[in-house]
């Protein structure tokens, strides 16, 4: 199985790429199966999440990581040939270590998930990204907004530690960023 994850900060394009992504790898291998996911994951952890607010930094990390989890069995069981991931562990490293918490203990609790095959992160300034960003965002906090500008440092600065991570600028027009997106899926291929 290929895991493809997509990260960056809020509103920087990850789902509209992931379903163009989704129906380009289709259509070019049509006797695999492709899935698209999304973190968060549970509607249950979700929902707690939303209870809790946007301060708690290690609640914050344990309940997305345990999302996290279950979400990774579940994509076990239905056993694709490719799997693009709308955030993943790398989302929690970027945006809770923002609030706080150790980087190290982070990666640590999520050292049990599998590396992503290729993770393409989505460059955006905060704020662009605040401008594009959808008013139904289900973690809605005034506290988020103001650590993006951190989490996509954050973002940045952990892109340099990997060379499976790569940056995609994504103030560029949707199409040139999604022929970005392509051009590195395709290099996994070669
Ligand atoms: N390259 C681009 N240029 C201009 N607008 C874009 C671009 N990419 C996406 N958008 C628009 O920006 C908005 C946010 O995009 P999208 O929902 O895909 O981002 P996201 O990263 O999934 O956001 P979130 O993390 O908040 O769910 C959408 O209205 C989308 O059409
Ligand atoms: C997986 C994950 C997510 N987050 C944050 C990032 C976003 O602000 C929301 C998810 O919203 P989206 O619009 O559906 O992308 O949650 C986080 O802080 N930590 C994580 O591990």
């Amino acid at each position: 199985m290929l895991m493809i994850a997509l990260e960056g900060i809020d509103g920087s394009g990850k789902s509209s790429i992931g379903k163009e992504l989704q129906k380009y790898l289709q259509n070019k291998y049509k006797n695999k199966k492709i899935l698209l996911t999304y973190e968060p994951f549970t509607s249950e952890i979700t929902t707690l999440i939303q209870n809790l607010g946007w301060k708690d930094g290690i609640s914050l990390t344990l309940l997305f990581s345990a999302d996290r989890a279950i979400h990774l069995n579940w994509i076990k069981q239905n056993n694709p040939d490719i799997v693009i991931m709308d955030r993943y562990y790398l989302s929690t490293i970027a945006y809770q270590s923002s609030l706080g918490v150790k980087k190290e203990w982070i990666i640590n609790v999520n050292s049990f998930f599998p590396k992503p095959d290729l993770t393409i992160l989505l460059d955006l300034p905060s704020e662009i990204a605040i401008k594009r960003i959808n008013k139904t965002d289900k973690f809605n906090f005034s506290e988020k907004i103001q650590l993006l500008e951190k989490v996509r440092h954050n973002y940045l600065e952990l892109a340099k530690e990997d060379k499976n991570i790569k940056i995609i600028d994504a103030t560029k027009e949707f199409n040139t960023v999604l022929k970005e997106a392509i051009m590195n899926v395709e290099k996994l291929f070669s």
